[in-house]
């Protein structure tokens, strides 16, 4: 194995945007094919591999089919807690794992169970001495409108109450095409008052500015994406202003976004504009092309203390993880192992879990500095 290789494995890392059934590994996905041989579902249907693109409505289509695989507690079970041994194996020392409750008449999965089981997974995780803190966010998909948001708002907030921490917040997500936010505003206003957090897909497409507008205004405690939210990707600069004002931090997700074609190539990626609001430090970045060729220009970028985080997405359909997408932000935008250190280590204040975690959480990294670096 190159060093490479084994400081991104290494390194510590948070995970706080991980949709879990877009989680599911390839050895995962066998189990549950030869589960339910006749559905007839293979690879190419639940995956999106290297070099490969899709639309994004052709993405969401994939999550169709996975839903047709994981469709009993026992699947559940068995998802949740292959993801949160991956994430552990991957060097992930806090994940935020997130999840749309789903109710299944012919096996009789009910809303309550589906939250019931992943916490259990969570737990037997725990018990087997898994290294990773793992908390839940319940995902409300914009598809399904305005009152089945406010349930899984309610279910939520009785999770919250009763899980002993572990169901943290909300997550808005679904086809951004779909719907619009305003219909949610009641829903997310009473998951905030109640004490959940909240993230929410915001401008992953364009012509969702009006949109973001009305929902910055809750604020949110992160954005999912946000590609469309500055001036040059048609957002506008008091979207910006938003953000930057009530700092709320962007989780971003490279090759989701290439492979699901919101971002042209890596080297276009927004990760580069919201870099540059902030220390002055001129690095030099190289860009990765689809076609694996590799090109390096010169960039003028500054460095943000705080206000975007890498993560994963869907690690299952799009065929990464988090390790890898840390790679790819270094070899693309010419970030050193120091830098993306910090990268990792400012991830830290920005999860949900009280106080004290992220006290811990930064001890474990000091601890394991001397590791690392060796
Ligand atoms: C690619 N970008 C994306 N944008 C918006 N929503 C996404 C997404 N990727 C995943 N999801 C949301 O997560 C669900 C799958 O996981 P769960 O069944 O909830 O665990 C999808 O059905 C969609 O609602
Ligand atoms: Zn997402």
């Amino acid at each position: 194995m190159d060093d490479e290789f084994v400081f991104y494995r290494e390194l510590p890392k948070v995970e706080l945007h991980a949709h879990l059934n877009g989680s599911v590994s390839f050895q995962t996905m066998e189990k549950l094919m030869s589960r339910k041989p006749h559905l007839n579902i293979e690879h190419s249907m639940t995956a999106i591999g290297k070099g490969q693109r899709r639309t994004l409505d052709e993405c969401f289509e994939v999550f169709k089919v996975i839903h047709k695989l994981v469709d009993t507690e026992e699947d559940i079970l068995m998802v949740s807690k292959d993801v949160i041994r991956e994430f552990a194996e991957d060097g992930v020392k806090y994940l935020e794992l997130r999840s749309t409750p789903r109710e299944e008449q012919r096996t009789g999965l009910t809303k309550k169970s589906y939250i019931d089981t992943i916490i259990k997974a969570i737990h037997q995780c725990k018990n087997e001495g898994l290294d990773i803190d793992v908390r839940l966010l319940v995902a409300i998909d914009r598809r399904n409108g305005m009152e089945v948001a406010m349930e899984t708002v309610k279910l939520a907030e009785e999770f919250m109450l009763s899980s002993d921490g572990l169901v943290v917040g909300i997550d808005l997500s679904g086809d951004p095409t779909v719907g619009h936010g305003k219909h949610f505003l009641p829903a997310l206003e009473r998951a905030k008052n109640c004490g959940l957090k909240l993230s929410l897909h915001l401008s992953e497409v364009q012509s969702q500015r009006e949109e973001s507008e009305l929902l910055l205004n809750l604020p949110p405690d992160r954005i999912g994406h946000g590609t469309f939210l500055h001036p040059e990707m048609g957002g506008s600069q008091s979207l910006v202003d938003k953000v930057v004002k009530n700092r709320i931090p962007l989780e971003l997700c490279l090759t989701s976004n290439i492979k699901g074609q919101t971002v042209p190539m890596f080297s276009l990626h927004h990760f580069k504009y919201w870099y540059q609001l902030g220390h002055p430090t001129v690095i030099c970045v190289s860009l990765f092309l689809l076609n694996q060729q590799c090109k390096v220009f010169q960039c003028s970028i500054r460095l943000n203390p705080l206000s975007f985080h890498l993560q994963t997405d869907d690690k299952g359909v799009f065929c990464t993880d988090l390790s890898q997408e840390y790679q790819l932000v270094a070899s693309t935008f010419g970030l050193s192992q120091k830098e993306i250190w910090k990268l990792s280590q400012q991830a830290i204040d920005c999860i949900f879990a009280e106080d004290a975690v992220k006290q811990q959480l930064k001890k474990r990294w000091q601890d394991l500095h001397p590791q690392v670096f060796k």
